[in-house]
């Protein structure tokens, strides 16, 4: 973290910066311009960590500097959404005079929402007793006057959930409200604001599609619910149970009727396409069934591997989304062999870090 560097006047500098060097970087395949798509200059992160620093009777939130390494107090957090900030002050005067709450207390997670919902896990390097859980719902019942706030307590091998370990996110989306439930712990994405302009892009790029789409490393059903009205059926994949669950919660919310999600990885996934491996799990699932020209992937950092690569060629159209520009590379250089970018845009989920989203859409040469 470079505290400094976080300036909204940069905001547009920086922004700039990132559009030339992955326009640079990718000028190899010839991409169509690139479709830039800002952040908020400041308040777009849905999620926070801060460390809790105990200093005799004060105590405090505090990041590690980078730049000018060394650990820094942090009353405030100008990247955090105005209500983790709110919630940061109110959290802190509650702490800090509370020998049961504060005590062994080393970290404080924040998941928040446009939707007014908040998430505060607080993690101790001590086994949780009754007298937390009293001093907890009592902490919460003061702050929901203010907050719609829950809380988890964490310690080694202990997880104590006051009420639910969750929040529901409700997004705008393309003229439609979409529900999204996220569970602590889990994949989503940082800033809420960009990601609705992710949706929005990807229902736009596939907007004209015929049949059925195959999606794999679909987190909460985040893009799957919000391109099933794109597609006759959507099929989606992903490893992460929890990720999974919330899934199938959000399919009813929305009233999704034609998206079916599976709990596997893309490597199994990729090997049950090519018959190499039967699964337990595909029973009674006819993946022949589909019609799909489509696929969509959204991977973690390490892109994607062979198999899948190779899986996702016999599609004519490949809608790709990609945390890490480098594996983006890496993966192009086997799928433009076979298919052309012919939509190319960067999302500002990081404002001020090195990190950049970006989205493709390659069709059949
Ligand atoms: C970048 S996130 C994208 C999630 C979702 N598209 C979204 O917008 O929230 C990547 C997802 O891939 C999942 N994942 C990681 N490794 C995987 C694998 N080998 N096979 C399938 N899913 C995987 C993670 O659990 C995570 O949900």
């Amino acid at each position: 973290m470079n505290l400094a560097a976080m300036d909204p006047q940069n905001y547009q500098a920086q922004l700039e910066q990132k559009q030339s060097e992955l326009s640079e970087s990718f000028a190899e395949f010839t991409p169509p311009a690139l479709e830039v798509f800002a952040s908020e200059p400041a308040n777009y992160r849905m999620r926070a960590e801060f460390r809790v620093w105990h200093d005799g009777e004060d105590l405090y939130y505090y990041m590690f500097d980078k730049a000018l390494n060394e650990k820094v107090r942090t009353e405030q957090y100008l990247p955090a959404g105005k209500l983790i900030n709110d919630m940061m002050t109110a959290l802190m005067e509650e702490l800090r005079p509370n020998r049961d709450l504060r005590w062994k207390l080393f970290q404080v997670d924040f998941l928040s929402t446009l939707s007014g919902e908040i998430l505060v896990s607080l993690l101790y390097h001590r086994q949780l007793d009754d007298a937390w859980r009293e001093q907890a719902e009592q902490m919460k019942q003061r702050l929901s006057e203010r907050f719609n706030v829950n809380f988890i307590g964490r310690a080694r091998k202990q997880k104590i959930d006051l009420d639910k370990d969750y929040v529901v996110e409700s997004l705008e989306v393309d003229g439609q409200t979409l529900k999204y439930k996220q569970i602590e712990n889990s994949f989503t994405q940082p800033n809420a604001k960009v990601s609705v302009k992710m949706l929005e892009w990807a229902i736009d790029v596939t907007n004209n599609s015929t049949g059925d789409l195959l999606e794999l490393y679909c987190g909460n059903g985040n893009f799957s619910i919000a391109l099933a009205k794109n597609f006759d059926r959507v099929l989606a994949t992903e490893l992460a149970k929890p990720s999974v669950d919330a899934a199938q919660y959000n399919i009813a919310e929305n009233n999704v009727d034609n998206l079916q999600i599976i709990r596997m990885s893309a490597e199994d996934f990729s090997d049950a396409m090519a018959k190499k491996r039967k699964f337990r799990r595909l029973e009674g699932i006819d993946l022949d069934s589909y019609n799909c020209n489509t696929i969509f992937v959204d991977p973690p950092r390490a892109g994607i591997d062979d198999d899948t690569l190779a899986l996702m060629q016999n599609y004519d159209r490949i809608l790709y989304i990609s945390c890490n520009p480098e594996t983006l590379k890496d993966n192009l250089k086997v799928l433009s062999t076979t298919h052309k970018i012919s939509r190319f845009a960067l999302f500002d989920q990081f404002p001020y870090t090195h990190h950049m989203e970006s989205g493709v859409l390659l069709e059949r040469k």
